[in-house]
Formats: structure tokens, sequence, C-alpha cells
């Protein structure tokens, strides 16, 4: 009976001091997601658990508005000017709670809260993921050709048995094959495309991190009694062969760095001098452990999203002859003879990059939210709403890409909005396409990803709304796609009938967990 009373009085307190606290402030004016968002976050977190967080939002600001309350302290923003360019600039730190969860080490970049940390790490490591540096970069050229040759033979053996191929696991292989050799060299690259099992250990744990997520944002209760039970860790089979591997290449590469010529260099050598250039008193075994950290990160980055666009854009191209038809007419002049390389060509190639843009904006492969906290001197958003310092506000990045004014149909899949618009609405719809996030804290791996971005389709930096990526040469995902469409034609496997819409989370694979195609090769 006591505990009876003892509740009811603790949850009548509760509840007075939320309206009070919704009385007092200036979060009142903005539209709620729900009846309930200003005096709990449950109906939220509801959405998380259920993973339905980004695709509500796409509903959410076409019925309410570029700015949304969804939480007692918690916007979400889905405007460009006075909105994304406000919130993610380097005055708005990450919301510490959220990266923590999602990675559970702290001195990380993707991680790092603080700016001034923030800048000194990204100094060190950015030089190589750097435009011209990954325009010019040997390593990721071998590498990359590599890959691409045991791709030929695999496709080649496709077509030639006619079995139905799951293009997002030898995706997600291939683009681990590049990253392992691009982070650690040739030497050490793997070989997945061969022997997958490896490829299967990296999928488990990066499952295991999003379950890990995807806990965080229930109660802490629900957390805490689902490790308890074990749901949410990861496999230690897959988590102890993971960490064999990583020690290995990396003690390999620090073993050769010493006589590595610069025109071989990985992006170990490179994160080894920054780290001892930075702080030449530091112990090795730390330098090491900062070191390895960054590589398992930017790996685990490399291996599934990269993976997931090439795997989309190739399940969309078997979905539409008609492109498909387009874009190998263009890639059979790549056979003419030029003084240029074959990765400059690549880079010029209009109809490949629509392709690729309208995949990154119809399955971009982390559709956020992206949160950070407002400083305390508070902001304004989309030039009405007065935002309290503390508030965390967020922008998911399908709710920006389906968004119907700049995108008419935005659901489709139309490489031809990218050719056939003007030039002012070409600016406006590039303005709009955040796969990569933008600001202080815009993916580093964006030229990675996308070496070869054709100047007319150039993600604007909208921090300082330079154009960035003017000319690069060619690009991973587009060079495997050379590799497939010059020869071969793909459609999709008749008898195939998993969802293949988007794992609605922070990492968006298919729900089937598998895209079916089948190769043809052409006369
Ligand atoms: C298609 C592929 C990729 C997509 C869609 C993507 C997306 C993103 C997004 C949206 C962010 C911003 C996150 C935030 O604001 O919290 C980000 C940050 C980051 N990404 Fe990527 N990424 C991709 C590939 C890569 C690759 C290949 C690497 C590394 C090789 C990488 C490394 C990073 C790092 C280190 C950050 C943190 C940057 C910082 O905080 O300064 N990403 N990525």
């Amino acid at each position: 009976m006591l505990a009876v009373v003892v509740g009811s009085a603790l949850l009548v307190i509760y509840l007075i001091t939320s309206i009070h606290r919704k009385n007092n402030s200036s979060l009142n004016d903005i539209p709620n997601a729900h009846f309930s968002v200003p005096y709990s976050r449950l109906w939220y977190q509801s959405l998380q658990w259920r993973k339905m967080e980004n695709r509500t939002r796409v509903h959410l600001h076409r019925r309410l508005g570029p700015v949304v309350r969804i939480g007692p302290r918690a916007v979400s923003v889905n405007c460009i000017d006075d909105g994304v360019r406000t919130v993610y600039s380097s005055k708005f730190d990450k919301d510490a709670s959220f990266y923590q969860a999602l990675c559970d080490q702290i001195d990380l970049m993707v991680t790092m809260t603080g700016n001034d940390e923030h800048r000194n790490r990204k100094r060190m490591l950015s030089r190589p993921y750097s435009n011209s540096y990954i325009l010019n970069s040997q390593t990721l050229d071998s590498v990359l050709s590599r890959v691409s040759r045991r791709l030929g033979e695999e496709v080649a053996e496709w077509a030639s048995t006619g079995i139905s191929v799951d293009v997002y696991q030898q995706a997600k292989c291939c683009t681990l094959d590049v990253a392992s050799g691009w982070l650690f060299g040739s030497e050490n690259a793997t070989d997945t495309l061969r022997d997958p099992g490896f490829e299967n250990d990296l999928t488990k744990l990066a499952s295991a991190a999003l379950k890990r997520l995807s806990l965080h944002s229930a109660h802490w209760s629900i957390t805490y009694f689902a490790n308890w039970i074990g749901n949410g860790l990861p496999d230690q089979n897959a988590k102890g062969r993971w960490e064999a591997w990583l020690t290995r290449v990396i003690t390999d590469s620090y073993r050769r760095h010493p006589t590595k010529p610069p025109s071989n260099a990985s992006l170990y050598d490179h994160f080894y001098d920054s780290f001892k250039a930075a702080n030449p008193d530091m112990p090795l075994n730390e330098a090491a452990s900062h070191i390895a950290v960054e590589c398992d990160d930017h790996l685990s980055a490399s291996h599934t999203s990269v993976g997931t666009v090439l795997s989309y854009t190739m399940y969309e191209l078997s979905r539409d002859p008609d492109w498909q038809r387009a874009l190998r007419k263009e890639l059979l002049t790549l056979a003419q003879p030029s003084d240029q390389s074959l990765a400059h060509r690549v880079a010029n190639l209009p109809v490949l990059d629509a392709v690729v843009t309208e995949t990154l904006r119809t399955r971009a492969p982390s559709p956020g939210p992206f949160p950070r906290v407002v400083p305390d001197s508070g902001c304004r958003l989309a030039g009405k709403f007065d935002i309290p310092g503390g508030t965390v506000v967020s922008s998911s990045v399908w709710a920006l890409h389906f968004n119907p004014v700049p995108f008419p149909s935005p659901e489709e899949w139309r490489p031809g909005r990218w050719l056939e618009a003007d030039r002012d609405t070409l600016a406006e719809m590039r303005k709009w396409v955040w796969t990569f996030g933008s600001g202080a804290r815009v993916c580093i791996g964006n030229h990675y990803s996308l070496r070869g971005r054709f100047h007319p389709f150039t993600i604007p930096d909208v921090r300082s709304s330079k154009k960035v990526l003017t000319r690069q040469m060619s690009t991973v995902i587009k060079e495997l796609l050379v590799t497939v469409y010059t020869t071969y034609e793909t459609s999709v496997d008749e008898g195939f009938t998993g969802n293949v819409e988007q794992v609605d989370a922070f990492s968006a694979g298919p729900l089937a967990d598998c895209l079916k195609l089948k190769f043809r090769r052409l006369p």
C-alpha cells in the first residue's frame, strides 16, 4: 500500500515538473511530433526501438514543416539554410551520449566531442583522405586494379553458370578488400571475394554494434537487462579472429614502415608518421592503440557503407534496362584511345555519375540522424524558432533526400533528374544531398568513396559554401561498376522475394540482408 502511495506521489511530482518545464520552454512554439513529446522521450524511443526513426521523420517534416519537436529537449531539423548549415557548424558539439553508444571507444575521431581535440586528430588523419592525395595514390590504384581483376574473374564465373548472386555480400567483400589494402598495403589486403568467411565476421560484429546502439536508445534498464543476457554483445569467435587479424596486419605494417618507399605508403604509414610527428614522446604501444582504433573504424565504415551504395546501384540498374543500356554505351567510349588515364576518364562520365549520385540520394547507407548539442548561446532555426542551449538538434539524411520540393517524386530512382535539370535546379538539388554529412564533421571518407565525382554533381561544403570534390579521377564505387557493366548486364533474380527496403538504422543495408542478381555476358 505504502509503495502505491509513494509511487503515485512520485508520478504526480514528475508530471507537474514536466508541465512546468514545458511551460517555460521556448521550444513550445515548435510543432510537436506527438502530443507527449514535451513531457517525455518515450514516444520517440519507441520509434527508435521499432526501427522507424528516419522514415517517420520523412513524414513528420512533410506534415509539420522544417522544424519539429521530438522530445522535451530534442528537435528535428529539415532545411538547409537556417537549419543544417547552422547546426552542423563547428560551434555545435556532437551529442556525447549518442556517439559513445555508437562506438565504445571515445578517443576516436568519429566520437570525439571536444572541438580542439577533434581538430587536432583531423589534421593528423585527413591528408591521405584529401582530394589531391586520393587523386594520385599509387597504392589505391594498385589495390583497386587488383580487386577489379578479381571481381572480373568472379563475374565471368557467375555469368557462365547463371547462378543467383547476393551482390550485397559481394559488394561488401570488394569494398573490404579495397579498404584493407589501402589501409595496410596490398601485402596485407584481405581476399574475401574468394574467401568470404572473414567478411562474415565483420558483418556479425557490425550487427552487434548496431544492436547495442539501438538498445542504448531504449531505457537504461532494458540496456542493462539485454547486456546481462548477452543480447547485443559481439560474437566472441568473430571478435577474436578480427582482433587477431588486426594485430597481425598492424604489426606487419609497423615492421615494414621504416623501409617503405613513399609511393607504396598505406594509410597506416601516414597515420603512424602523423602520430609520431604530433606526439614524439608518446610510448609506442599507446600510439599503436590509437592507430589500431582509427584503422578499425575506417575499415568498418568503408566496408558496409560503400558496399551498400555499390550493391544498391547494381540493384537499381538491374531494374532499369534503359539506364543500364545508356550506361554501357557510355562505358564503351572508354575503349577509344586516349592520353588520359582510365581513372581521369571515368571521372568524366555523366551517366555513370548520375546513376551513382541518384543512388546516394535514394539509398543513403547511413541515414542518421546525427545529433548535435546547441551551445549555451542558443540558436535560431528556420528564421523563427529560438532554440535554447543544451537542446539536442539533429537531421535525418532520408528526410532531407525525400523532400519533394527539391526532388519531385522523391522515392523514385531517376538518374535523369541530374542530367536534365537547369543550372539553378541542379544547384538547389545539390544543396540537399547530405549523404556524407557536412561542415566541420563531414565524412573524411567522401573523397575515397567517390574518387571521381563528375564536376557538375559536386557536393557543396555547406559550411563554407565552397564546392569540394571538383574534379577527381575515378572512384572506388565507379571503378567497380565499370568492371561489371562494360561487359555484362544484370537483372534481378526472378526467384528473389526478399525485402529490398533499407533497415532504418545507423547503417542501412537491405532488410532481406541480401540483394540477388543474375549476370549475363553481352555479345
Ligand atoms: C558511402 C560511404 C559513406 C557514407 C555514406 C558515410 C557517411 C558519413 C556521415 C554522414 C558522417 C557524419 C557523421 C556525423 O556527423 O556524425 C561520416 C563521418 C565520418 N566518416 Fe563516413 N561515410 C562513408 C564512408 C566512409 C569511409 C570510407 C570512411 C573511412 C575510410 C569514413 C570515415 C568517416 C569518419 C572518420 C567520420 C568522422 C568525421 C569527423 O567526425 O570528423 N566514412 N560519414
